[in-house]
């Protein structure tokens, strides 16, 4: 199998998602492995936050955190049933597959994200419940049943919505926004182009097949990639921000550097390599990044604040 094939295949959900009815299609319903990282930014949201929470209560916030992020997962997918039985990645998905039905996806969805919205609001404070309520719609009715079907621009307005959970997270200790978690947001705002547009490059017939407006699909993969090279050159000085801010140091200065510099790199590569196989490659190599330069950058600002916090406890 060429590189390219394990790593679409590691994309492609029907790779993994077996079982019929039960415990696993709830689960995968969640989007469990696109929500984890979603879920790892809202923790750092968490922990950077000023002041501090009861440990307990940080753990509730990040656990309404995650299953609001999972309703809304199958909320979406209760909406795009129909599209997702047309494209290849996500026709073994629990609805198109006949596993779960659409209405008892729905209920699912929508009493999770009743749930999480009120224990939150009710446990931690009403100001991150209600950041988190706009959340879920704003994926769920702004992204998933407008923009998606009737714009090429519908990722870089409905990316809003994954950008919001370390903002809620910052909200869910401190009782509001700040410069830092919107710094937080802006990053993952200005990656989620180039995350999914690489993605969308390789996979532009599945959309092309079930009507959805991506922009390879509308713009034309050419323009597609000219816009991932500028979206690349724009988050990588946003990655730096924390640092150039003063919320992060210069262990994690250095290492958004390094990060940004590597983004580049492999966005460019998706820019001038426009033929055949090694296009392929090129997009799939980004998307696979995308993903690893995401969790590293919050995993260093995370892990430096942590160790920061521990040597000045003890001195
Ligand atoms: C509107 C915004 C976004 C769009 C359209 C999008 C789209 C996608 C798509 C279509 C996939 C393919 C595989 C799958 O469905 O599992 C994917 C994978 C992934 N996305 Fe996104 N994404 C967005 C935002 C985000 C955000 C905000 C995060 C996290 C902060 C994220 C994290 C991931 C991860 C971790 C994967 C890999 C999942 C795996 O291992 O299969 N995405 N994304
Ligand atoms: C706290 C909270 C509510 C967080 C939500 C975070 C969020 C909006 C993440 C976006 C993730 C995602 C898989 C988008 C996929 O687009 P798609 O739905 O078009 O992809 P698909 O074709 O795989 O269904």
């Amino acid at each position: 199998m060429s590189l390219a094939d394990a790593q679409g295949q590691m994309i492609d959900e029907t790779a993994w998602s077996g079982g019929h009815g039960g415990v696993s299609d709830y689960f995968a319903l969640l989007k469990p492995r696109v929500m984890s990282l979603v879920i790892f930014t809202a923790l750092v949201g968490i922990v950077l936050a000023p002041g501090g929470i009861h440990p307990v209560l940080a753990a509730t916030a990040l656990l309404c955190i995650a299953i609001g992020a999972g309703a809304s997962g199958a909320l979406n997918m209760w909406y795009d049933a129909d599209i997702d039985s047309v494209m290849s990645r996500t026709r073994n998905r629990p609805i198109p597959a006949g596993r779960v039905t659409g209405s008892e996806a729905l209920a699912f969805g929508l009493t999770l994200s009743g749930f999480s919205v009120f224990v939150l609001g009710l446990l931690v404070n009403w100001f991150a419940a209600a950041l988190l309520a706009f959340t879920i719609f704003f994926y769920v009715v702004i992204y998933t049943m407008w923009l998606k079907r009737s714009t090429p621009q519908n990722i870089v307005i409905g990316g809003a919505a994954g950008a919001f959970p370390p903002v809620v997270g910052w909200a869910a200790v401190t009782g509001s926004v700040s410069l830092e978690s919107l710094v937080l947001f802006l990053i993952i705002f200005m990656w989620t182009p180039p995350h999914f547009w690489a993605l969308a490059l390789f996979k532009s017939g599945d959309y092309q097949a079930a009507n959805v407006p991506m922009m390879p699909v509308v713009a034309g993969e050419n323009s597609t990639r000219n816009q991932i090279f500028v979206y690349s050159l724009a988050l990588a000085p946003v990655g730096v921000l924390p640092w150039l801010m003063g919320f992060a140091g210069f262990a994690y200065g250095a290492v958004s550097v390094a990060l940004g510099v590597a983004f580049i790199i492999f966005a460019y590569r998706v820019w001038t390599t426009r033929e055949g196989d090694a296009a392929r490659r090129a997009s799939i190599r980004l998307f696979s990044f995308s993903i690893l330069y995401l969790f590293l950058l919050f995993a260093v600002l995370l892990g430096e604040h942590l160790v920061t916090a521990f040597v000045s406890g003890l001195a």
